[in-house]
């Protein structure tokens, strides 16, 4: 049975304590209320995840569910330099989905949270007629001036991606029963990089470190990232692809569809962007010293905005397709 009613439900999801000092009305008044910092700037965006498109419910658990849907979330505010400090979840919940399915929900989305000691400040609950549909909107912060953006590409520049890229799309497949992968170790790691994308927000702090860096997490795929944000700076880009990081496990699986996983997969939750390349080795030493990998996969030049892809010498225009919701 679903709900029984809304509000007994949201006083079995609160928190018992807040996290965050600047805090001072969460959950229970018309709307929360919290303390701006000055010489901050507040980062706010908002992701939706809906049954069906962006998960299963006989393939992952409702506390997965609810970790990624937060996750997906903190990368967007790492993706711009920041880090997250509150969220607010809406839910339209179908007759197929129980209180306690909904409290294993919010359990996975206080996991990553209580990470980051962020604070749940709010949201709204509904009912639907079929599929679950999550929101959740994310306010974070970054100091005045070290925001990240993905209009800040120049020529010149270095292209780079932290960790490995491909992972998710793989454990995608998993899931659905297209691949099967013999070793238990790889099939494992693949659909954990799929249900719990871990968002660079560590990664994310470091850029600001460097002069000038631009921007993007990897939702869509690499190739559709690469062109948001040639497209937001002006330029072009050449694309080297052996450099583009794999893991052991996705190499291994030696399949005819790496590239499009690689290139147009999504989910991979990574960072990219580009950065002058004469900072670029000690941002990357800067990486390394947090456990991070970052790699150089091309360098920025000036044109018109495309991407173009290097590979056994001859270049292709790397379009912009990806994950498209209405293609
Ligand atoms: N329905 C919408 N109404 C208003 N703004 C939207 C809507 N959908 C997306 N946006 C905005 O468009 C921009 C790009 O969105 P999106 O492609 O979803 O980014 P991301 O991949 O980083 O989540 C963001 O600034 C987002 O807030
Ligand atoms: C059942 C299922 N089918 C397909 C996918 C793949 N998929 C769904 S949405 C998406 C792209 C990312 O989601 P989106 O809503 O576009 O996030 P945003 O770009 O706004 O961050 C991908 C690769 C999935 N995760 N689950
Ligand atoms: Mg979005
Ligand atoms: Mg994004
Ligand atoms: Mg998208």
């Amino acid at each position: 049975m679903t709900i029984e009613d809304e509000f007994h439900f949201i006083d079995k999801i609160r928190q018992s304590k807040n996290r965050q000092p600047e805090l001072i009305e969460g959950i229970g008044d018309d709307a929360a209320l919290y303390r701006a910092k000055s010489d901050y700037l507040e980062i706010v965006c908002a992701d939706t995840m809906t049954e069906g498109v962006h998960f299963l419910k006989d393939a992952s658990s409702p506390k997965d569910i609810g970790y990624k849907a937060v996750a997906v979330n903190i990368s967007d505010v790492a993706a711009m330099g920041g880090v997250p400090k509150y969220y607010l979840v809406t839910i339209a919940v179908p007759k197929t989905w129980s209180e306690e399915e909904l409290v294993e929900l919010y359990a996975g989305m206080d996991e990553i949270a209580s990470t980051y000691k962020m604070d749940l400040i709010g949201g709204d609950t509904v009912s639907t007629s079929d599929k679950l549909v999550i929101t959740v909107t994310v306010i974070g912060e970054v100091q005045q001036g070290k925001q990240r953006l993905r209009k800040d590409a120049r020529p010149g520049d270095a292209v780079f991606v932290t960790g490995t890229i491909g992972d998710s799309a793989a454990g995608l497949q998993i899931l659905l029963g297209n691949l099967s992968v013999h070793e238990e170790n790889d099939s494992a790691f693949l659909v954990n990089r799929h249900k719990r994308p871990v968002p660079q927000v560590k990664a994310g702090q470091l850029m600001s470190s460097a002069e000038r860096i631009s921007l993007n997490d990897i939702s869509d795929g690499l190739a559709s990232e690469l062109n948001e944000l040639c497209e937001a700076s002006c330029v072009k880009m050449v694309i080297e692809k052996d450099r583009v990081p794999l893991s052991d496990s996705l190499r291994s699986l030696h399949s005819e569809q790496l590239d499009e996983w690689i290139l147009y997969g999504g989910e991979d939750f990574e960072l990219v962007g580009t950065v002058p390349p004469a900072a670029f080795d000690s941002l990357q030493k800067k990486c390394s010293e947090e456990g991070i990998s970052l790699t150089r996969i091309g360098h920025v030049e000036a044109g018109s905005s495309e991407v173009l892809l290097l590979h056994n010498g001859k270049k292709t225009k790397l379009e912009k397709s990806g994950y498209n919701h209405f293609k």
